[in-house]
């Protein structure tokens, strides 16, 4: 129980801790299914995605690709004459993170009917959350059915020597930056220090990426040599396979990373993007008997959102530490509402694969876009993941040339892979990579979620001349 008198007392169906995206949906969703939520916020509602993630880095990005894409089609180009407007690519971002300011989010959260109180959040007892406000004072909720945990991740910083010594940017100062380095060095080739590499890079940059092992290393690596190619091409130096020994700062702010196989690195900013891990400190979660992994990571989480060992505590989105991406963690918070409204109203849900209340794409069927340029696009398991699911499975993959490509862009380079499971020929795996096949990943992750079998697709025809040609020149591949 809490030890010192709370200022004031709530009671509520679902306290949801964190609103970000992902705690949005959630208390959207036991809402819509007839019960009361309070959602709790320490920070901006809308969370990482809508201020220092998702929104910025995008909004950073398209203006540039925009520009690229008009270079790479003969007679369009020469109408690009200019060079980039910073000052407006960064106003133009600043529009779409609302200047980090939350009324629109909060509004949101009070229209579907939810309380919004900013503080933060802490479980204190049994279905119990203590908040303590920015000035200081607590309220204590208490909850009839459920707490849910959507307090997002938090980046991890590793043991360099010297690291900690040093002014460098973290994803959130990148994304949020106003001003160019001259020489940027990106520590992590991951997904955020791939995209935000390229986006300095284009915005004036001169750009080196230390990886210490592959880049991208989660997408099969025919895929990730389109992005380097390009990356390379475009100026920007990538030392994969890489270890950094250690970084110090001179007295006027340049940094130096000495490396283990390389020349050291100068650098006028340095960018940390290294991963991320659940956001789990100090949310009191012993509270409720859950013992936390050493590196902070909550026990097993159920489909249903439901942290193991527990009956009234969920947890999803990053800090779930199953997927990290927003619309993933969107599609558990919507399953996660649904279960703990029908619980709530004495039902119990059958929670079993595809349906409602169960997660079951975080397993099978995960989208993840790569916002380079050209893009990185992969729904499902990659050769090597699904043999390890014990699956057998046939490679088909190609270049993607077809007349949609050719026309799209002078000198289009793409490549595509389709990861078959032999014992119901159905498609566990799809990878493109190449300009803008982002707008192909819903096609693919139609046909893995949807197991839909070879011989069908081939009725779902490509529009002639499109990029999605590609799927048919995959299925000639395969045969019939
Ligand atoms: C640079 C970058 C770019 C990205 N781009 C994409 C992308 O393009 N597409 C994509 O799908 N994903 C992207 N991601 C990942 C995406 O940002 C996350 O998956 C997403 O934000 C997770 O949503 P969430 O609601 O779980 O957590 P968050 O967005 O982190 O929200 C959690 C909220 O909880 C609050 N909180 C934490 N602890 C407490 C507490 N104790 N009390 C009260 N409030 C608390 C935080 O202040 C925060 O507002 C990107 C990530 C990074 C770093
Ligand atoms: N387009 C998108 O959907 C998008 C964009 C950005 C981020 N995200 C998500 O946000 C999360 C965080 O992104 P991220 O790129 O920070 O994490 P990440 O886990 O994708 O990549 C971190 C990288 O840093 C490397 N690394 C770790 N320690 C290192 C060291 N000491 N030196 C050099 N490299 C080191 C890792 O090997 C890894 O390649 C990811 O899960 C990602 O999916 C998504």
């Amino acid at each position: 129980m809490t030890a010192a008198t709370p200022d004031r007392t709530i009671t509520t169906d679902v306290v949801v801790i964190g609103a970000g995206p992902v705690g949005e949906n959630a208390a959207d969703r036991v809402i819509a299914g007839g019960l009361q939520a309070v959602v709790v916020e320490s920070d901006l509602a809308g969370g990482e995605c809508s201020y220092w993630a998702c929104m910025p880095s995008k909004a950073l990005i398209r203006p540039l690709t925009a520009v690229h894409a008009a270079r790479a089609v003969d007679g369009a180009a020469q109408a690009v004459t200019g060079s980039v407007d910073v000052d407006r690519v960064f106003a133009r971002r600043d529009e779409f993170t609302s200047h980090w300011d939350d009324a629109g989010q909060v509004e949101w959260i009070e229209g579907i009917g939810a309380t919004f109180l900013r503080g933060r959040g802490r479980i204190s007892g049994e279905r119990e959350v203590t908040v303590t406000a920015p000035d200081g004072g607590t309220t204590v909720i208490t909850a009839r059915h459920a707490v849910v945990l959507a307090t997002g991740s938090t980046p991890v910083t590793p043991p360099i020597d010297g690291l900690a010594d040093v002014d460098f940017w973290g994803t959130r100062e990148a994304t949020s930056a106003h001003e160019v380095p001259g020489r940027l060095a990106v520590l992590g080739g991951g997904v955020a220090g791939m995209e935000l590499a390229q986006a300095f890079a284009r915005l004036g940059s001169t750009v080196t990426i230390i990886a210490r092992s592959g880049v991208l290393a989660k997408f099969p690596r025919p895929a990730v040599e389109v992005v380097l190619d390009a990356l390379r091409a475009e100026g920007i130096t990538v030392l994969e396979n890489t270890g950094t020994t250690r970084v110090e700062a001179a007295a006027d702010g340049t940094v130096t990373l000495t490396l283990d196989s390389a020349e050291p690195v100068v650098a006028d900013r340095l960018l940390v993007s290294t991963g991320r891990r659940p956001a789990t400190d100090d949310l009191g979660t012993e509270h409720a008997g859950v013992e936390l992994t050493d590196k902070g990571g909550l026990p097993e989480v159920a489909p249903t959102g439901q942290v193991t060992g527990t009956d009234w505590l969920y947890a999803v989105g990053d800090v779930a530490g199953k997927v990290l991406l927003t619309h993933q963690g969107k599609y558990e918070a919507r399953a996660t509402g649904d279960f703990i409204a029908a619980r709530a109203h004495g039902s119990t849900p059958d929670a079993g694969p595809f349906s409602k209340y169960a997660a079951t794409a975080d397993e099978m069927a995960v989208p993840q876009a790569v916002f380079t340029d050209p893009e990185l696009t992969m729904v499902g398991r990659t050769a090597e993941q699904a043999r390890d699911a014990g699956l057998e499975v046939r490679i088909v993959e190609l270049p993607i040339t077809v007349a949609g490509s050719a026309l799209h862009a002078d000198g289009y380079t793409g490549w595509a892979q389709l990861v078959i499971d032999t014992a119901d020929d159905t498609l566990t795996g799809v990878t493109f990579a190449g300009p803008d096949v982002s707008e192909l990943l819903y096609s693919a992750t139609v046909a893995v979620a949807g197991q839909v079998p070879l011989d069908r697709l081939w009725h779902a025809v490509p529009a002639y001349p499109t990029i999605s040609e590609v799927w048919l020149r995959l299925l000639e591949k395969v045969g019939r």
